[in-house]
């Protein structure tokens, strides 16, 4: 017999969390519960506040009635909502065991301020060196020191920066002007550096520095080619859809060259973990961008390994169905 419940539950952040200049209080999403027989399978609908198109509310009607006709034995198509085809794709994924468990719980660790934070982190990283710097807050010089202070520091590190499509060609250029030319191939890309996908085609070309698209994804005339200069892909499966949909991707991206990054849309620890899952099978090999947990003050349901932060258990969820 199917069975099923569906959760709503909200997770303080930490102070200072700023999405798109608009500060981020709490985490708030939907779990689902997926049963038949002795099997489960669980997903995580959680979508991103300035990132993803469709609200909570959106998502979760959408889920309700996806998984009320499920229920009834039917199997209907996901929920044209980013978010809502990825969580339920992954219950019904785990509920018929085509999630494998193992997972890659490596993440390039975030830095967005304090490089001495990060150099603690990087010495106690065993194996591969790969840290991700948010760009563009500051003043392009400032970047460019840090950039160098790092790479200059930590001889085996690779970098990967985000600059969210701050720049201008001009603030682009100044940073560039600012990294040690011996230092520019450690930087393994740079996501979306400027306003427009031409303008950071023109500062990879012009400065050797690799780039990668992030937010040029989820626009309607994106599509996966190889280009000069240009690396990589950041593929968010919140924002993205069902994980047939993150497989499709990942398929047209290595398909082309380019290396797909699984990466984070500040889900819970469960979505978290279930990321790092979908990285160690889709994406062997390439570090996943998952490093987002602390900046939320609590996990919730599935721990991540070695992670000290409380875990919210089931008595902390608020049912809806
Ligand atoms: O990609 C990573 O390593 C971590 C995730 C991450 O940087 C982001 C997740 C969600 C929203 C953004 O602020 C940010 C990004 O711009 O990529
Ligand atoms: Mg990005």
């Amino acid at each position: 017999m199917r069975k099923a419940q569906v959760y709503r539950w909200q997770i303080p952040m930490d102070a200072g969390v700023v999405l798109r200049e608009r500060r981020l209080k709490t985490r708030d999403g939907l779990l689902v519960r997926l049963c038949l027989g002795d099997a489960e399978g669980w997903g995580e609908i959680s979508p991103l506040p300035g990132f993803s198109l469709e609200t909570l509310d959106d998502a979760q009607t959408a889920v309700i009635a996806w998984v009320n006709a499920w229920l009834k034995g039917n199997d209907p198509e996901f929920p044209s909502e980013p978010s809502a085809a990825f969580g339920l794709s992954c219950a019904l994924a785990e509920l018929n065991d085509e999630l494998p468990d193992a997972a890659d719980y490596r993440a390039a660790p975030l830095c967005t301020g304090d490089p001495d934070e990060l150099f603690a982190v990087l010495q106690a990283m065993p194996g591969e060196k790969v840290a991700k710097v948010k760009v563009g807050l500051w003043e392009a010089v400032r970047d460019g020191m840090v950039v160098n202070l790092l790479l200059e520091a930590v001889p085996d590190l690779q970098l990967r920066l985000d600059a969210n499509r701050a720049w201008t060609p001009l603030k682009a250029q100044q940073f560039a002007k600012y990294v040690n030319p011996d230092y520019r191939s450690r930087i393994a890309f740079i996501e979306e550096p400027c306003r427009t996908r031409d303008d950071s085609r023109a500062f990879a070309q012009e400065t050797g520095i690799a780039i990668a698209w992030d937010e040029s994804l989820r626009e309607a005339d994106f599509a996966f080619v190889a280009e000069p200069g240009v690396k990589a892909v950041v593929i968010k499966p919140t924002l993205t859809g069902s994980l047939q949909k993150v497989r499709e991707q990942v398929a047209a991206a290595h398909q082309q060259g380019l290396t797909a990054v699984i990466s984070s849309s500040i889900e819970s620890s469960l979505g978290l973990t279930q990321l790092a899952r979908i990285a160690a099978w889709l994406t062997p090999g390439t570090m996943p961008g998952l490093d987002t947990l602390n900046l939320m003050q609590a996990q919730l349901i599935r721990r991540w390994p070695h992670n000290e932060l409380p875990c919210m258990t089931h008595d902390s969820l608020d049912p809806l169905l």
